[in-house]
């Protein structure tokens, strides 16, 4: 079975467990489990170009498999068509998570979150990428080259990576958020 199907049928099964019934330990120790991050897409516009060769450098040290999709000059472009494809790298299974830089995060998470199964998150602080994390799940993190310095960018991204979904009373809410899609969709 590939990589990529596994994650999908892994990321279904939770999410039906805590629906099904499981109380909310179990299924926050399952999606603890899962929530392992190996494999990260990043994605950047001309504003988010140089933030995001050196977040390319600084997760590899770390020892994050890390999938560039570009942009690969500081040559003018639009952010949607990075922003696309971080998402669907992403919804597809091909990396747990996704970052995408450009010059305030505005529109990369704008585009991101019309991409079904995308949770994007538009972080500034600490306490923003916490917050994406442990309440919102956010499987994207949006960041914004002219708001932080390069460092800035490297330890945000380190600790949306560690931060881990907190479970417990925010699957209700998740789960809601999750069905506004669905019906959106219908
Ligand atoms: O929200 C959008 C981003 O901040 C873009 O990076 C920005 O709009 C690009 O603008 P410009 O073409 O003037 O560099």
């Amino acid at each position: 079975m590939s990589e990529k199907v596994y994650s999908r049928i892994i990321h279904n099964v939770v999410s039906s467990l805590h629906t099904l019934g499981m109380s909310e330990k179990e299924t926050t120790e399952l999606v603890n489990q899962k929530d392992h991050v190996i494999r990260v897409v990043i994605g950047a516009d001309h504003g988010g170009f140089e933030a995001k060769e050196a977040l390319k450098e600084y997760l590899t040290e770390l020892g994050y498999r890390v999938y560039d999709v570009g942009t690969f000059s500081k040559e003018r472009v639009d952010y949607p068509d990075f922003a696309v494809k971080v998402a669907q790298k992403v919804v597809s299974g091909e990396c747990e998570r996704g970052i995408m830089i450009d010059a305030m995060g505005i529109g990369s998470c704008m585009v991101c979150n019309k991409v079904r199964g995308i949770r994007a998150a538009l972080c500034y602080d600490r306490r923003s990428v916490i917050n994406s994390r442990e309440h919102n799940n956010a499987n994207v993190l949006t960041l914004g080259a002219l708001a932080h310095t390069v460092d800035e960018i490297c330890e945000l991204a380190k600790l949306w990576l560690e931060t881990r979904f907190a479970g417990g009373r925010h699957w209700a809410r998740i789960n809601k958020m999750m069905a506004v899609e669905r019906r959106n969709i219908l």
